[in-house]
Order: structure tokens, then sequence, then C-alpha cells
């Protein structure tokens, strides 16, 4: 027989303290995963398993993307499967849960009575502050620099600059629009053209025009119908497809818009990742992005010199024509009255007026997207929808012409109101929004830790359904005192129908003349309460023009079946991944 030698370093190696070592060193690190675990809230319901893994429900986001779902879908479906108005999610080892709330009366109470409990939060700041990090968009309410920013903004979302100075600038880039239409209208005879482009080019036009006052040369719109009338190959009818989607040539983009949709797709990106500032400062090293940096500094400060000459040289007869001219006149005035150099090329104004391209032209994009969709869609909707307008200006219909902006402007068409306060409600944007509790705070009963984010969903129960049962003494003192004036659900919420945001007037109006009513039912498309959409006015102003102006023009026939999809993608901002529109003149009707 022969004995079983045990080799000398692994004598040395399983001495008694070596063994005590690696013992506490397992104990450590067990420890370590145990605390790293999800640390769910007592009694808040979750998804189980997410609680017992590392990233918790991280991976779910790619199930159902592999599903071909989006990855806001985790929000949506997190509450399916909990079936409760509160859940919470995990993202991050050693992490805090996110909550989510989808019972709007809470969030109503929450983010408008109770706003003093919550704070924009460090999660969003990050987000939007690796591309624009002195804009108010990014700094929390209690910042002190937040009270100074947005009070160099405020006047730009007054009724009077945006009627007298946003508005001509906005009609104008849209009756551009209506004449490239007319000619794809032509071009295409009654096939299917994709539209998603043309409206992400007049969504641009528009921001840029309210912005930075650009004249029609620098007009995306204007551009790509030039190009389209000279390379487009006239065909012969043997030619030209009989069904199916007619296509047009592509059309690049300018550098800004270039570089505003690459800075944009950043911080869509930057939200689904663990640390946004972490993704922000590799992702700014790409080529890409450096090259969208300084397009959008050179070009930007392009246009504050222009602003700032004209200023110079018109002194006393200057007339701001954008949001700039006014911002650069009152640099100037401050810094007289300062006795300070005026600074017009300081990192805040340029995020200023960067933060007015960005959150205005993708957003207004979707919901265009969304309006030309459900036009096609609704056709009875379509038609009574242009029978108000016909009804609201009977002499530009008589005489067969386009109304005049000032005919716009002071009309009150509460029909049209309804249709787009419909496909905002229905076809939201924004999944929801988020902001963080500043103290302990307790939100249908149960007390969220201080510092933790919460997630307000803009869709789902409530808004596109019934809500979920809550007992009414779960709820705030607050929201239990306004009951009454607290929305709640739509029942049928599912459904697109315009009628549900008009009613009667209150007093002594007679039948059938009703009036649009914002506060009919629960809405979240802007958010609520003091860090609520800064340029939401900006946005209705626009959808009431570019309405107005396609329905009078076109009509929006049915899409194909075999053309049609409803599917919807999103970073930031829910987008359609399919847009057609089937166009006939409404003129000649
Ligand atoms: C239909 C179009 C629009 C929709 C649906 C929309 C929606 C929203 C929502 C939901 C928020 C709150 C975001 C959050 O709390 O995280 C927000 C904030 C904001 N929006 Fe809009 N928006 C639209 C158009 C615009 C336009 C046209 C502008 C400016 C030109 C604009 C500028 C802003 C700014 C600056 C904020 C930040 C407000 C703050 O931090 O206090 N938005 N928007």
């Amino acid at each position: 027989m022969t004995a079983h030698v045990i080799p000398a370093k692994w004598t040395t190696a399983f001495t008694p303290s070596s063994m005590l070592i690696l013992g506490v060193v397992l104990a450590i690190a067990y420890a370590a995963y145990r605390r790293a675990l999800p640390k769910p809230i007592p009694g808040i319901p979750y998804v189980e398993e997410s609680a017992k893994r590392l990233l918790g429900d991280l991976p779910r986001i790619a199930e159902l993307q592999k599903a071909g779902k989006k990855p806001s879908d985790l929000y949506f479906e997190t509450v399916r499967l909990t079936k409760s108005p509160i859940s919470q999610m995990f993202f991050l080892p050693f992490g805090k849960p996110m909550v989510i709330v989808s019972d709007f009366r809470e969030t109503q109470d929450l983010v408008t009575a109770r706003s003093k409990d919550l704070e924009r939060g460090s999660y969003n700041n990050e987000t939007f502050g690796g591309v624009m990090p002195e804009h108010f968009i990014s700094m929390n309410t209690s910042d002190p620099r937040f009270k100074v920013t947005r009070g160099l903004t405020n006047d730009l979302m007054t009724p009077r600059f945006l009627n007298e100075v946003s508005a001509p600038e906005i009609y104008r880039k849209m009756r551009h629009f209506v004449d490239m239409w007319r000619f794809k209208a032509q071009a295409a005879d009654g096939r299917a053209f994709k539209a998603y482009e043309d409206l992400n080019f007049l969504s641009y036009d528009i921001v840029t025009a309210a912005a930075l006052g650009i004249d029609d040369s620098e007009s995306e719109t204007v551009q790509h119908l030039r190009s389209l009338r000279s390379d487009m190959p006239p065909r012969s009818p043997s030619e030209v497809p009989t069904e199916g989607e007619f296509r047009f040539p592509d059309f690049s983009p300018s550098d800004l818009m270039a570089s505003l949709l690459t800075l944009v797709e950043a911080v869509g990106n930057s939200f689904a990742k663990p640390s946004p500032k972490l993704f922000h400062a590799l992702n700014n090293l790409r080529p890409a992005m450096r090259k969208a940096w300084s397009d959008r500094k050179r070009i930007l400060q392009q246009h504050i010199d222009n602003a700032s000459a004209r200023l110079n040289r018109e002194g006393d007869n200057f007339k701001p024509v954008a949001a700039l001219d006014y911002m650069v006149a009152r640099e100037v005035s401050s810094a007289k009255k300062e006795g300070r150099r005026p600074d017009l090329s300081s990192r805040r104004l340029h995020d200023i007026l960067f933060v007015y391209l960005a959150a205005g032209q993708d957003t207004t994009h979707s919901v265009m997207t969304f309006l030309v969709k459900q036009l096609g869609a609704q056709q009875k909707a379509q038609s009574k929808l242009g029978q108000s307008l016909r009804d609201a200006y009977p002499s530009a219909a008589a005489e067969c012409r386009q109304p005049m902006l000032s005919e716009i402007l002071q009309a009150h068409v509460p029909y049209l109101e309804a249709f787009i306060e419909e496909v905002l409600r229905l076809n939201t944007p924004i999944a929801g929004v988020s902001q963080q509790t500043v103290r302990d705070t307790t939100v249908l009963g149960h007390v969220i830790p201080k510092g933790t984010q919460l997630l307000f969903l803009a869709e789902g129960p409530s808004f596109h359904g019934p809500m979920f049962p809550v007992a009414e003494e779960s709820r705030s003192e607050s929201s239990q005192k306004h009951a009454d004036a607290m929305l709640g659900e739509w029942v049928d919420g599912a459904e697109f129908r315009p009628e549900r945001w008009l009613r009667k007037p209150r007093e002594g109006g007679e039948e059938g003349n009703l009036v649009f009513d914002p506060k009919a039912g629960p809405f979240m498309t802007f958010s609520l309460g003091p860090r609520m959409c800064w340029g939401r006015r900006l946005a209705y102003l626009e959808l009431r023009l570019v309405v107005t102006l396609l329905v009078w023009n076109f009509e929006f026939l049915p899409i194909p079946p075999e053309l049609d999809n409803w599917d919807t993608y999103d970073l930031l901002i829910h987008k359609p991944r399919s847009c057609l529109v089937r166009l006939s003149s409404a003129l000649e009707a």
C-alpha cells in the first residue's frame, strides 16, 4: 500500500489560520451579496424573482425587448403583474427601490398639493445634466440656480410673446409644409407615403423658427421641397406603382438638426443606464458626439452673434422675432444696468437655447406623428373636425383661401382642442415622470423613505381604463379633503373619443354650444405641479396651427390594413414605428 501523501504546500495552505481567513472572506462576501440584493419597502408589491437577483428588474427589459416590446413597457408590465396602484422595482445592487404610482388621484395630490415632499432628484438631474447642465431642467427646485435660470426664460411663454413673436414664424413654416405635402400628395396620387421624417423636419423648422428665428432659406421643409422638385425624375404612368407605399427620395438633415438629434438620443440612451453620469462621461468621447457638440456650439453662437449685430444696428427699433432675440436683448440690457460687458457666449445661454430646441422638437414630433395617424384612422372625427373648422372660418371657406393667422389666434374651436387633447391623452409621448422624496412620505398608506425615486405613470389605469380600487382612508388628508375636485379615471379610456373633453357651458349655455373642458378627466401628458412642462403653451399653439392647416388643406384617407401598424418604440419619447399618410385635397372636395 502506498501512503497518501499531502503536498507540503497544501498542508501550509490549510492551516487553521488560513481556513479562518477564508471563512471570514466568504462570510464577508456573502454578507455583501445579501446587502446588495434588493431591499423591498415592506407592504408594496413587486415582481418576486426580481427581488432575488442583484440587478433586480433590469434583466426583464431584455426579455421584453426580445418579445418586441419597448423598455418603458417594463413599468406597465410590473403594474399588470402586481395588479396594484403602487408597486416597486429594483435596478442597482445596494440601490433603493423605485416606486411606481399608477393612480392619477394620488399622483395629482402628490405633485401638486404635496409637492414640497418631492424634488426633481439626482437621477433626472444626471440624465439631463450630461447634455444641458446649465438649464433648469437639470436642477432641483431648491437649487438657487433654478430660480435664476427659470426667471430668465419666463417671458418666452407668455401668451403675448407667443402670439406676437412665435406664432407668425410658426404659421409661415406651416404654410411651406402644406406646399410640400401638396406636391407629395399629387405625386403619390392616392397612395400612402412616409410622414415620419417630414414631420420631424416640420417640428424642427417650427421650433428653430420660434427659438432662433430662421428665415425660409434655412427651413428644412423649403429645402426638402426644392430638392424633391429638382431630383424627382418624371415617371411615365406605367412606372408608378398602383398600390403599396409611394417612396420619395430621402432628404438629409442640416448640421444643427443632426447635432440636435444626436444629443437628444444621448439623453434618451442615458435613461436606461444604471449611472447616467458615467454613461455621459464615456459617451461624450465618441467622435459622433464630439462633432455634435462642436456643431451645436458653432451654430448657436452664429445665431447669437447675428442677433447681437442686429440689436446693435437697430438699437431702439430692435424687434425680437424669436426667443433668442429676446434673450440677447435682455442680457445686453442687464449688463448695461450692472455696468459689465454682456456675456453672449455663456454656457447658460447656449443651454437655454438648446433645451428650447431639444425639448420642443422631439415631443411635438411624436404628437404630430400620432395626430396624422389618428386623422387617418378616425374618419368620423376627422369630418367633424373639418366641419368645425369651416364653421369657425366662414369667410375663409367662402373665399376658398387659407384661414389667416389673426383669425386662428382669435377663434375658439372646441372640437379642435378636444381632438388634440384626445391624441395627447391616448398617445402621450412620455410614459411617466419621476421625482424623488425629500423626506419620509406616505403614499397610498405606505411610508416611502426619504431619497426614493417615485415614478408617476401618465398611461395605463386611470388614463386608459379603470383605476385599481383604493380604500379612501389610505389616501392622504389633502386628497380626502379635496376628493370632489380630484379627477379619478377614464373608464372607457382605451377609446378615441374627443367628445370626452367637451361639456355644456356652466351657466345658461345653449344646447349644442359645447365648450372645451381641459379638466374633464385624468391627463398627465405635460406633468403637473411646479415642474410641469415649461413649453406647453407653445406646444398647444403649434398643434392648433398644424392641425388647422393640415385639416383645412387635406383629407386624410384610411391607411390600407396591410400597411398600417400602431407599434411604438421609445428612448425617452414614444414614437410610432410606422407613420404613413394617404392624402387627397380637402379644398377640391
Ligand atoms: C406636446 C409636446 C410636449 C410634451 C408632451 C411635453 C411634456 C413634458 C413633460 C411631461 C415634462 C416633465 C418632465 C419631467 O418631469 O421629467 C416636460 C418638461 C419640460 N418641457 Fe415639455 N413637453 C412638450 C413640449 C415642450 C416644448 C415645445 C418646450 C419648449 C420649447 C418644452 C420644454 C420643457 C422644459 C424646459 C421642461 C422642464 C421643466 C422643468 O424642469 O421644470 N416642452 N415637458
